[in-house]
């Protein structure tokens, strides 16, 4: 049994549960099946209906009213619940064997970053029910060409990559909002930004108090090689495509596929 998962991440409004779309819309084309996992309980309905969804389980909404609570902490009450809920989690994904799986997750980074909801879910998925996982973390391109603002979301991404302790893939979503202002060359060195140059446009604007404290960020990020970026254009099937394609990479997910071939007996034969 080989399962693939992939967990999209990121801030509110990054792009997330369009890229999920995205996805289906492009395996859809080539032949490939795959589901949606969604794990928003405050998800807006979607082009692809999700295969299973937490909604099912707990809505949020009812969670504020019953318990009083604002959207965060109603939103933390239902992953509690969920974690306290995991066999209906299996039940509901137990049925999806060797299927590609795409976790929708919340906007709320501190899901991934502060506290340990989505690390249990993800040692759930490994261990319990044998997922090879990846991460995807989306980061919206407007954001990177701000370099205080790049900063700020490589150091969301680092925590939740040293928290989930999985392959993970940075994606810089909405390109086609900043490529009819910057050259072909220029977008490329946003990709691959360097931090050490970014830091000093930093200090430009920054007071010179904070110059140490930037040079060292700069310095981890870049010791993190946390600084490359696949461009994601939703609404292009090439950039969805090329992800896709680092995704499958990264879980093996062809390696899994060659393995239960079943035509594998005839080819031994046939030589
Ligand atoms: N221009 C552009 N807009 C995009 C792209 N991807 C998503 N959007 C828009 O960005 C907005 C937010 O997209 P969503 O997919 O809902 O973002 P999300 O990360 O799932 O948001 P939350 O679930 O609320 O955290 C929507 O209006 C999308 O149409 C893109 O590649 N280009
Ligand atoms: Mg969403």
């Amino acid at each position: 049994m080989s399962r693939v998962g992939v967990l999209v991440l990121g801030p509110a409004g990054a792009g997330k549960s369009t890229f999920c779309n995205e996805m289906i819309s492009h395996m859809q084309t080539v032949g490939r099946r795959a589901h949606i996992v969604n794990l928003d309980p405050a998800a807006e309905p979607s082009k692809y209906e999700f295969t299973v969804d937490i909604r099912d389980l707990i809505s949020l909404d009812e969670v504020m009213e019953e318990l009083d609570l604002g959207p965060n902490g109603a939103l933390i009450y239902c992953f509690e619940y969920l974690l306290n809920n995991l066999d209906w989690f299996d039940e509901e994904i137990g049925d999806y064997n060797d299927e590609y799986l795409i976790f929708d997750c919340p906007g709320q980074i501190e899901l991934y970053t502060h506290i340990p909801v989505l690390p249990t879910i993800v040692r759930h998925l490994q261990s319990q029910l044998n997922f090879s996982l990846c991460a995807t973390y989306l980061m919206e391109a407007p954001f990177i060409v701000d370099s205080s603002k790049f900063f700020s979301g490589s150091l969301c991404a680092m925590s939740a990559m040293i928290l989930l302790e999985l392959p993970h893939i940075n994606v810089l979503s909405k390109i086609d909002m900043i490529k009819d202002n910057y050259s072909r060359k220029r977008l490329k060195r946003f990709l691959n930004p360097d931090p050490l140059l970014l830091v000093d446009q930093n200090d430009k604007e920054m007071n010179p108090k904070f110059h140490r404290l930037n040079q060292c960020i700069a310095n981890l990020v870049d010791d993190f090689g946390m600084v490359q970026f696949l461009p994601l254009e939703a609404k292009n099937p090439d950039s969805v495509s090329t992800i896709l394609s680092y995704i499958d990479d990264v879980t093996q997910w062809a390696e899994a596929q060659e393995q239960k071939e079943p035509n594998d007996q005839i080819d031994i034969e046939e030589l």
